[in-house]
């Protein structure tokens, strides 16, 4: 079944997170405070998200597969000898920014720094999840996207209930 169309990709305003949807009223280009550019949609009215370069899907596969990045295994805590990292909620909510933004997907905490320039729909809707559960925020906007395929590299474990 081919995906939905784009035009209702964006999940309403106060569905994860409270920065809200992008403004389709804007006619021409404009950048947004993460430096990303913004143009029109040509069919849709919703706006496209223009990645800088070096920052295209392909270019995230090829990160994603270097073992030679450091870039995703920043931030991503210590593994126990054959043990699962087990982390708790009130960590990941301490991980609400650019810099270090962490969220949860199916009981899984992903480190999402390194991918937010990578996002083909744009940082700002990827930090609306930061520092929570973003599962149903991702299955409402795009439920077809494989996210372990796509960030399994930037998982730093499970989920903890806090004691
Ligand atoms: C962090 C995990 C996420 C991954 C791996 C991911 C991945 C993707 C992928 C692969 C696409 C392109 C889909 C396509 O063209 O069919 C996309 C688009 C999009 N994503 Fe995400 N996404 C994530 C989180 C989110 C979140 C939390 C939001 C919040 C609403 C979001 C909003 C969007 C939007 C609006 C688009 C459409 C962009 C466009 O049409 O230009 N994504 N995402």
């Amino acid at each position: 079944m081919p995906p939905p169309s784009t035009s209702r990709l964006t999940a309403p305003p106060g569905v994860g997170g409270a920065s809200g949807t992008t403004s389709l009223s804007a006619p021409s280009s404009s950048s947004s405070s993460s430096g990303q550019t913004l143009i029109p949609g040509e069919t849709s009215g919703r706006k496209k998200v223009i990645l800088a370069p070096g920052r295209s899907p392909l270019d995230w596969a090829r990160l994603k597969s270097s073992n030679s990045s450091t870039a995703l295994r920043e931030g991503r805590p210590p593994f126990g000898v054959g043990g699962v990292v087990r982390i708790p909620m009130s960590e990941v909510k301490r991980h609400t920014s650019r810099e270090s933004c962490w969220s949860v997907f199916n009981g899984m905490v992903y480190n999402l720094t390194p991918y937010l320039e990578f996002h083909p729909g744009g940082e700002k809707e990827v930090m609306r999840v930061a520092g929570r559960d973003g599962t149903r925020l991702f299955m409402l906007t795009h439920s077809w996207v494989n996210i372990d395929a796509m960030i399994d590299s930037c998982c730093l474990g499970v989920v903890a209930k806090d004691e």
